[in-house]
């Protein structure tokens, strides 16, 4: 079970998700959100990320900014994956692509119910609430890797308490988390944190 820890913004909660045992770790940088990074909190971040023997995914996390700019940012901050979050085109990506390797595409179920892997040419595709980053469960009722193909994210109210069940219930090749494991909006909790890496892990070996 992959597991991203999303909406980070320093150095020591980066350092903590990956020695949990973190496969990911995001970085939101889009106007608005109580986990707008700067670019300095970003590559505090990536460099975390990078200093471990084990390859870590950064991911640059980003939403109604202009896709090739998001690309440019990513790869001027040495990010390993761009997300594009919400409502970009098939030629958002394709021209995302040309300046990053590694594209992940999120969307909701709610919003585009036809959701498949790879429509996009992206290497992972995130399913998250229709409210991305805002703690809000969603129905899970026929989410299924049937529907929705082979490498996918579950993402979207997941918390320590909930996600055993939503892996089971869902059956997602990974989970990614963040208003779950924080005590308030933007401000990570490192209990919480380890809760829900363990959490994850023991639900995916069961
Ligand atoms: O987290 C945000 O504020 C955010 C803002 C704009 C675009 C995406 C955002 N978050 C995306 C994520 O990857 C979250 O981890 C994902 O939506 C799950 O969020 P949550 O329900 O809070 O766990």
């Amino acid at each position: 079970m992959y597991v991203k820890i999303c909406g980070l913004r320093d150095r020591a909660t980066a350092l903590h998700a990956i020695r949990e045992g973190a496969d990911a770790v995001g970085v939101v940088m889009s106007e608005g959100s109580p986990r707008n990074a700067t670019r300095e909190e970003a590559k505090a971040v990536v460099t975390a990320a990078h200093s471990f023997d084990r390859h870590i995914d950064a991911v640059l996390v980003v939403r109604r900014i202009h896709a090739a700019d998001a690309a440019q940012l990513a790869v001027d901050l040495g990010f390993d994956v761009l997300q594009l979050h919400g409502e970009y085109t098939q030629s958002d990506f394709e021209s995302a692509a040309v300046i990053h390797p590694r594209i992940w595409r999120a969307a909701s179920l709610v919003t585009t119910p036809d959701l498949r892997f790879g429509e996009y040419s992206e290497e992972r595709l995130l399913v998250d609430s229709p409210d991305p980053g805002s703690g809000r469960p969603w129905d899970l009722k026929g989410v299924s890797s049937a529907h929705l193909g082979d490498s996918w994210l579950l993402a979207g109210g997941l918390s320590p308490e909930n996600v055993a069940s939503a892996i089971a219930e869902a059956q997602p090749d990974g989970v990614d988390v963040s208003s779950g494991v924080e005590i308030a909006p933007g401000q990570k909790s490192l209990e919480r944190i380890t809760q829900f890496i363990r959490a994850a892990r023991s639900a995916s070996s069961n």
